[in-house]
């Protein structure tokens, strides 16, 4: 009989499920924390917000399950060195995080953002003047100049860092779309829609110097923080734009917006930033080339059942002695 230590506790229901997955589980949903201090004893397993003092207290933990796919806030020293196996919360949210950010690259392309904005004012502009339409809009005449203020997405190369379960969606979505994919990952090599296999991270200046659209969906962790600085924005084409669902502080918010204000690319989509929230006077809110959500981009009605499931099989794994589903790295934060 193996025992699994909730803490903090679940509602009932959720609790239900957990107990019907084995008679060979023993389950103890904590109400407060000298419970959970008590119980973690004898636990071989927890699913929930772990802390040094409770990791102290524990005898025989065998695995810890995090609540979130993001590990940043979660991993401690003696967490890395404590022989239990971590599994967490990633790629519940790989299709619809893929939709926002091919949302954001479908506002950029058609300026969809901009023209809502002038749906307000009820203002009848065409971005870009009249040039680039075709002559069945603006009457006979010749189209004089190449206008790039609305993109042929087919045109354009989109360039992911970071092709995990979400980065590796974005990939899918932005070949269906027809454009050109090009991704960097220090682990994964190959994904099916991007152009060559998957680049090395260190191959990140060339990512930038050939993308249209820059999509950050990687984690939070030792290697990427700041991982876009203002070096990286110079290394971007002016006509560029930057996507961030990943994590705020992979971008240095300073910076980026030092880049948006001299032009050194073309604009920015951000759901997560370096300070949330994105405090009322920043700069950022009032640039007409910025698109902020309000790190919402995971939001579904699927995730919470996703969330649960993905809990049920790592249970059923560390039960039958397989490998967990979503295994981590304690000392990467991934
Ligand atoms: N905006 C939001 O609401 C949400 C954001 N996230 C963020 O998205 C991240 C990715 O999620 P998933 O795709 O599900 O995780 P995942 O673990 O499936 O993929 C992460 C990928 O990033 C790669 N990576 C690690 N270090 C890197 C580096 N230095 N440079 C480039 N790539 C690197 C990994 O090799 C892996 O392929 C999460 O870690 C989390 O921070 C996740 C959920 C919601
Ligand atoms: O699980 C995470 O890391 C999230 O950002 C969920 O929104």
């Amino acid at each position: 009989m193996k025992k699994l230590l909730i803490y903090p506790a679940i509602d009932d229901a959720r609790l239900a499920r957990i107990q019907q997955v084995s008679n060979q589980l023993t389950v103890c949903n904590a109400r407060d924390l000298s419970q959970a201090l008590t119980e973690i004893k004898d636990a071989d397993a927890f699913f929930g917000k772990i802390t040094p003092p409770l990791l102290a207290a524990a005898e025989q933990l065998q695995w810890i399950q995090s609540p979130t796919a993001s590990l940043e806030h979660y991993v401690f020293p003696e967490l890395v060195t404590h022989p239990c196996q971590l599994t967490n919360m990633r790629g519940l949210f790989y299709d619809v995080i893929a939709d926002h950010v091919l949302g954001f690259v479908l506002c950029f392309a058609r300026n969809l953002h901009r023209y809502i904005r002038q749906q307000y004012e009820a203002d009848w502009q065409p971005i870009g003047g009249t040039a680039g339409k075709p002559d069945f809009v603006t009457g006979p005449g010749q189209v004089s100049e190449v206008d790039r203020s609305h993109l042929h997405l087919s045109d354009c190369t989109l360039g992911v860092v970071g092709v995990g379960s979400i980065g590796a969606e974005v990939c899918h979505r932005a070949a269906a779309f027809g454009m050109t994919v090009y991704a960097v990952d220090p682990l994964t090599r190959e994904v099916p829609g991007v152009v060559d296999d998957v680049w090395d991270i260190d191959r990140l200046p060339d990512l930038l110097a050939i993308s249209d659209f820059v999509v950050i969906a990687a984690p939070h962790t030792p290697q990427t923080e700041k991982l876009f600085r203002a070096k990286q924005f110079r290394q971007m084409k002016s006509s560029a734009y930057l996507i961030n669902i990943g994590r705020g502080a992979i971008v240095d918010l300073q910076d980026l917006t030092t880049a948006l204000e001299q032009g050194d690319i073309a604009g920015a989509a951000l759901d997560v930033f370096e300070i949330e929230p994105l405090p009322s006077s920043h700069p950022l809110w009032q640039m007409p080339n910025v698109i902020i959500t309000p790190h919402i981009a995971a939001a579904s009605p699927r995730v919470p059942e996703r969330h649960l499931e993905t809990l049920l099989e790592n249970i059923r794994c560390f039960l039958n002695g397989q490998p967990f589903l979503t295994l981590a790295d304690k000392s990467l934060w991934f």
